[in-house]
């Protein structure tokens, strides 16, 4: 397990005792676990056993049915969640008839710039030179996802909630992803990561947490 960056230093994101049920039936928890600056935290877990609803829960789309959620120490409003969390999720939440260029602009409007950094160069990070003004409807599904991850980039977001970041990725964009998140854990950030078990993680042996239908316990 990672140790944090300055022990002094809130966790970017707590979750204690968080749950939540559909119709009674419960989905996920309680779960209680903490990321710090430099943490890659992957969570496992079968088709529906609940990752993507947690993934909501912790970026404020779904309300937990209990427990609660702090950034930095802070229980987690709309206002914290727009500068302190970005979301990868199934929807990348890119829009189809923008370019990937207005996207990014359309991003940092809501996330704000991440100091060093411009739209033209995180799309050349994600090897997206050339794309800049070609319609999202036009891009494969790869391409698309490497437009998220150009958004990862220049959103000055600490907290990175990513749900399957690796699917529609081919080898190199793998290898990218990876790059990214180990970047992002180097200076300070931290990440939580869905995955089905194949995950493509390859720095380090990450911290898990598992998801199970059958017990709905955490590791
Ligand atoms: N909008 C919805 N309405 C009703 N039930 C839903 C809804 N979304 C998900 N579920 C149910 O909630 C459970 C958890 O779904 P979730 O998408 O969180 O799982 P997952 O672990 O992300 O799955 P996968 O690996 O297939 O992406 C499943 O049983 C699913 O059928």
């Amino acid at each position: 397990m990672n140790s944090p960056i300055d022990s002094e230093a809130p966790a970017l994101l707590q979750a204690r005792g968080l749950a939540y049920l559909r119709n009674d039936e419960p989905i996920f928890g309680p779960l209680s676990f903490q990321l710090y600056g430099g943490d890659v935290v992957l969570m496992e877990g079968d088709n529906g056993s609940g990752k993507t609803t947690l993934l909501k829960v912790l970026s404020g789309l779904l309300e937990p049915s209990s427990g609660e959620i702090l950034l930095n120490g802070e229980p987690l409003t709309l206002a914290r969640l727009s500068h302190q969390v970005a979301l990868l999720g199934h929807l990348l939440g890119i829009k189809a008839e923008l370019s990937p260029l207005q996207n990014l602009r359309f991003a940092i409007g809501i996330g704000g710039l991440r100091a060093g950094i411009t739209p033209h160069h995180a799309l050349k990070s994600v090897g997206l030179e050339g794309y800049e003004d070609v319609p999202l409807r036009q891009l494969s599904a790869g391409q698309k996802k490497r437009v998220a991850l150009a958004r990862l980039l220049l959103v000055p977001a600490a907290l990175w909630l990513l749900d399957e970041p690796y699917a529609n990725l081919d080898r190199e964009g793998i290898g990218l992803v990876n790059r990214l998140l180990e970047l992002h854990a180097l200076r300070g950030g931290a990440a939580l990561i869905t995955s089905h078990g194949a995950y493509a993680y390859t720095s380090g042996t990450p911290r898990r947490i598992a998801l199970r239908n059958t017990d709905m316990a955490a590791a």
